[in-house]
């Protein structure tokens, strides 16, 4: 059986195989971080139906990969390079799936057990992410296979994300940029107004590094902070709930930052939203499936609530076709934790982790 990776750069299959070996020969499939820069792209591999390869990584992207020198696959590249003689493969390439032992993945590329299955010989799996939803643990530790997370300490990162879509989405800042490319001599100016963030309630679904991160942020700003989470945490003086219809009847925007796993999947839902109100913002920087995105969709359309600020999706890169439409929603692609310092350190993170583990295996 081959394994056939195709890469998509705005929407256009191009014939780049982002496979290269390391030291010891065995294929390293590089599944490209520019692959969450890509949603809005309406070429989604799901609508290519002519090419079936067993395993597509990279998604329609917005940057060109190979040519962009500064570019998050070329640093990935070149950090693994400096660890590993590497034979990088820029024309299609067919590979053996029974030589590869690792692969390098970021959140929105599912590993799932069949593709697990698919590859007998794989012994480590390195995630750009801290969650590894993504993957299907189960099937790894069935085959023994280890899940490295070589994200650096990102949560700051994340928190500043979640701040600057809250302010965007309540200023309007997005939509009034669109507004003023348009703006010719004789329009008139009636965009309506923003809200502001200066003294709001706000609940935050997981109170972790990054939840933390945000409240310390949102501090600044005069808010009163509350939180839901697992389980009431001692140190803390926020108010707690642990109830989320409880904490969005009680505030004025709702800062998602939890892990994905059972108990928080859908966590905010069609309830959760109307509790939050016609005013009611709601910013997501964890997980797409912490929202039940239909619900979400329709709540934003109706004006259930007031507005949202989005950088993760359901169904990664292909977000819901409404929302385009929408002035009340900031779009951002999973890409809160790739801040340029971040990304550097998640490189040498990955790097070092496939380097203990050949040394040591
Ligand atoms: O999504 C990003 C992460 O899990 O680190």
């Amino acid at each position: 059986m081959i394994l056939h990776c195709t890469w998509w750069i705005c929407g256009i299959k191009v014939k780049t195989q982002p496979l290269f070996f390391s030291r010891n020969l065995s294929p390293i499939i590089i599944s490209g971080v520019e692959s969450s820069m890509a949603m809005g792209d309406k070429h989604n591999h799901k609508d290519n139906k002519e090419l079936q390869p067993l395993l597509v990584f990279g998604p329609p992207t917005i940057f060109p990969i190979f040519e962009a020198q500064n570019s998050h696959t070329y640093r990935f590249l070149k950090a693994f390079s400096s660890q590993f003689p590497l034979h990088q493969f820029l024309t299609e390439q067919k590979v053996d799936p029974s030589s590869i032992q690792v692969i390098l993945c970021n959140p929105i590329q599912k590993i799932p057990a069949d593709v697990i299955r698919l590859l007998p010989s794989l012994r480590i799996i390195v995630t750009s992410s801290a969650g590894t939803d993504h993957i299907d643990l189960v099937e790894c530790s069935r085959h023994n296979i280890q899940v490295v997370s070589a994200a650096a300490d990102h949560a700051g990162d994340v928190a500043e994300m979640a701040v600057g879509l809250l302010l965007d989405v309540m200023g309007k800042i997005s939509a009034a940029d669109r507004y003023v490319r348009k703006w010719g001599p004789s329009m008139p100016l009636n965009l309506s107004f923003g809200s502001k963030l200066k003294g709001k309630r706000v609940g935050i679904v997981g109170l972790g590094k990054i939840g933390t991160a945000v409240a310390k942020r949102l501090e600044a700003f005069d808010c009163r902070i509350m939180y839901n989470s697992r389980n009431q945490k001692p140190l803390v003086s926020y108010p707690f709930y642990s109830n989320v219809v409880e904490l969005a009847g009680n505030s004025d925007v709702l800062v998602l930052c939890c892990p994905l796993n059972e108990q928080t999947r859908h966590i905010t839902n069609r309830e959760v939203m109307l509790a939050l109100g016609k005013d009611g913002f709601i910013v997501n920087v964890g997980r797409g499936a912490l929202i039940d995105e239909k619900e979400l969709v329709q709540c934003l359309m109706e004006g259930e609530i007031g507005g949202a600020g989005l950088d993760v999706f359901e169904n990664e890169p292909i977000v819901p076709n409404e929302l385009f439409a929408l002035d009340n929603v900031v779009l951002s692609p999973h890409a809160s934790s790739f801040t340029s310092d971040g990304f550097t350190e998640t490189c040498k993170l990955a790097a070092e982790a496939l380097q203990v583990f050949f040394s040591s295996n």
